[in-house]
């Protein structure tokens, strides 16, 4: 399963979690964010990974040339959209950025926010379902109701997010049945500081639950 840990900061915590067994790092690159991360503090944690560990940078209603330039310059492999972003954007960034993973979130108020995702799975890589906050894009340590998505399966791949944590996410995992899992605040001491004995937990969890996570 695609373990994505989200909101890293520092490049020691970046290479521990990847060691731990992230197959995925998020940056922020949202300014208004306490976890926002510069280009140059996304490469100075990318100098310490191996090439394998996917990198991912969180953007919400930039145009598209902010991000290509964020990307020319960090090392990045991903691009996470968490805010309004059309089918038509989407597309857009596509062409700028070919070969380049791109993962839609939605942050999904009610299950009818849920029939809206049909639109992007021929604009985008891979969903993403963030739970809906009406101040905060993201990053608010709140869960969807996983019961709604018992029966969610879209044609391209998905992560479940919001609210997960050590101890939630066996509970989640045994509703729900996402590609990957990503995780910000449940793994935290504070926003942006990443809390390695909770990233540990998480992993020992996931490990006790394998015959649960039936889409490994
Ligand atoms: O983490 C943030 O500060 C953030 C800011 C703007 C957009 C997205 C953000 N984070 C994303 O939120 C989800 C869920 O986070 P949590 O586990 O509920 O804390 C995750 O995908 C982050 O990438």
């Amino acid at each position: 399963m695609r373990v994505k840990i989200c909101g890293i900061t520092q490049p020691e915590q970046g290479k521990a979690i990847a060691q731990l067994g992230a197959t995925t790092l998020g940056f922020i690159c949202v300014s208004a964010s306490p976890r926002y991360v510069t280009c140059q503090q996304i490469r100075a944690v990318v100098e310490q990974l191996p090439d394998n560990i996917e990198r991912i940078g969180v953007f919400a209603n930039a145009t598209v040339e902010e991000i290509y330039q964020v990307f020319a310059d960090s090392g990045l492999t991903g691009v996470q959209l968490h805010g309004d972003e059309s089918p038509e954007y989407c597309l857009k960034l596509r062409q700028v950025l070919p070969n380049t993973e791109i993962i839609k979130a939605l942050r999904v108020k009610n299950s009818q926010a849920l029939e809206q995702i049909d639109i992007y799975t021929n604009c985008v890589d891979t969903l993403l379902l963030d739970a809906y906050h009406p101040q905060q894009l993201g990053g608010t340590g709140k869960t969807l109701d996983w019961n709604t998505l018992e029966t969610f399966n879209p044609q391209i791949p998905w992560l479940l997010a919001g609210g997960l944590t050590p101890d939630n996410i066996l509970n989640a995992l045994s509703q729900v049945i996402p590609h990957g899992i990503d995780l910000s605040s449940g793994v935290e001491i504070a926003p942006g500081d990443k809390d390695l004995r909770k990233v540990a937990r998480l992993f020992e969890q996931l490990g006790d639950g394998e015959s649960l996570i039936r889409n490994s």
